[in-house]
């Protein structure tokens, strides 16, 4: 796919994104005052302080045109933007204000680019864009509720800033291990932030979540510090693709740094359940060893299958670093013939052992993680 030329439309698409990325700020704050002005009600669909939302809006806009000559991966990440929109209240109506203000916005702000032809490509990838997404959401809307209300019925501090939640859907809550979900808490209306699910699905219907909270992360904080056992949180609905091919015999390489960790306890509790012996190697890794909170779940995970194994990594670096020694343990154990990957952490962690694994053979398609922007605002 990268070795072939961009198409006419990817071209002038991603010169404007090219153009607008050092003045991004503006230009997406530029985008909500021409939405807003246009069609002021839906500023109730967004939260009070608009900041996290102005970044996602800017970060999907790029990973949309970022792949718009790979029609099979645009239509999944667009189908998923779609049906997660359902939980903000988003109607197909909606849809071409939207775009209008999109086109308005890179107008202004990419106008040493634009051309009468970039903004035919842009209209037509608008279109298809809001298509796509209008699509998902309705054929959802023929089987899924735009939300899920959820009652903790646990809440356990781990560590002073880490706790686990256990929560009941009111509906049943279909999903697959490795995929992750958005979360709104009863403090902070119209926030949502993701979470990746720490089980897999359970008999019993119940979800588990690992929140770190991290400094300024309103959601977080709430979830860690004030929520209880009690309260009710929103979630929206699971996505994700780093899930488990069954059809497929080979190893499992599995890194999860920090809260991480959680879902690749759920995958190995789905490898479990499949009752199939493969190879699971998992890497733990924690900044400190007082970190590794879930380490006596994983432990006694490998009690009970002998095909797994457990390393932990303590990297003892500042929470700035810009490496571990995750990456490089994972070089030293491989060579990872047979295996997947599956990577879960921080952004850094997730580029440095991509950066790892494919210069030490492993093929990029089996390497699989979440979209690196998403992990940005999960961290919050
Ligand atoms: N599905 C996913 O990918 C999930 C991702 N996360 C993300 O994981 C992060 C967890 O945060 P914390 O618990 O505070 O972890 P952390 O910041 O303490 O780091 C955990 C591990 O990653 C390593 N690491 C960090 N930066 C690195 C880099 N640039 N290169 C190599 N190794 C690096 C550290 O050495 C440590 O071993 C959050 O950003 C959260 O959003 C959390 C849950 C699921």
């Amino acid at each position: 796919m990268d070795a072939k030329p961009p198409s006419p439309d990817a071209f002038l698409i991603r010169r404007t994104m090219d153009e607008i990325a050092p003045v991004a700020d503006k230009a997406t704050s530029y985008f909500y005052a021409l939405l807003f002005l246009r069609r002021p009600d839906l500023r109730d669909l967004f939260p009070v302080g608009m900041e996290a939302q102005r970044d996602r809006l800017f970060k999907a806009l790029l990973t949309a045109a970022d792949r718009i000559d790979d029609p099979a991966a645009l239509t999944e990440y667009l189908a998923q933007l779609g049906r997660g929109h359902r939980k903000y209240g988003t109607q197909a109506h909606d849809y071409p204000a939207v775009g209008e203000a999109l086109i308005g916005a890179l107008a202004r702000y990419g106008a040493a680019v634009w051309t009468s032809q970039t903004e035919a490509a842009w209209i037509r990838a608008y279109t298809v864009v809001s298509q796509v997404m209008i699509d998902a959401a309705a054929a959802d809307e023929q089987t899924a509720p735009p939300w899920w209300d959820a009652e903790i019925v646990a809440h356990e501090r781990r560590t002073p800033d880490v706790a686990v939640l256990t929560v009941r859907p009111g509906q049943a809550y279909p999903f697959l291990a490795g995929q992750y979900t958005s979360v709104q808490t009863p403090w902070w209306p119209r926030v949502w932030r993701h979470y990746s699910f720490a089980s897999a699905p359970r008999a019993d219907g119940l979800l588990t979540f690992h929140v770190r909270a991290v400094p300024a992360g309103w959601v977080s904080n709430a979830l860690v510090h004030r929520a209880g056992a009690g309260d009710v949180i929103r979630l929206g609905p699971p996505a994700g693709s780093m899930t488990v091919d069954h059809s497929s015999g080979d190893g499992l390489l599995c890194l999860g740094g920090g809260t991480g960790i959680a879902p690749i306890k759920a995958l190995v509790e789905d490898v479990a359940g499949h009752g199939v012996r493969r190879s699971v190697d998992v890497f733990y890794g924690a900044r400190h060893t007082r970190d590794l909170y879930d380490l006596d779940t994983i432990l006694a995970l490998k009690a009970r299958h002998p095909w797994l194994s457990v390393r932990t990594v303590v990297s003892d670096t500042p929470p700035d670093a810009r490496s571990g020694p995750l990456p490089e343990a994972v070089e030293e154990f491989g060579p990872w013939e047979a295996y997947d990957a599956y990577l879960s952490g921080p952004p850094g962690m997730i580029r440095s052992t991509v950066d790892t694994l494919v210069r030490i053979g492993m093929p990029s398609h089996r390497i699989r993680h979440d979209l690196v922007h998403e992990l940005v605002a999960a961290g919050d």
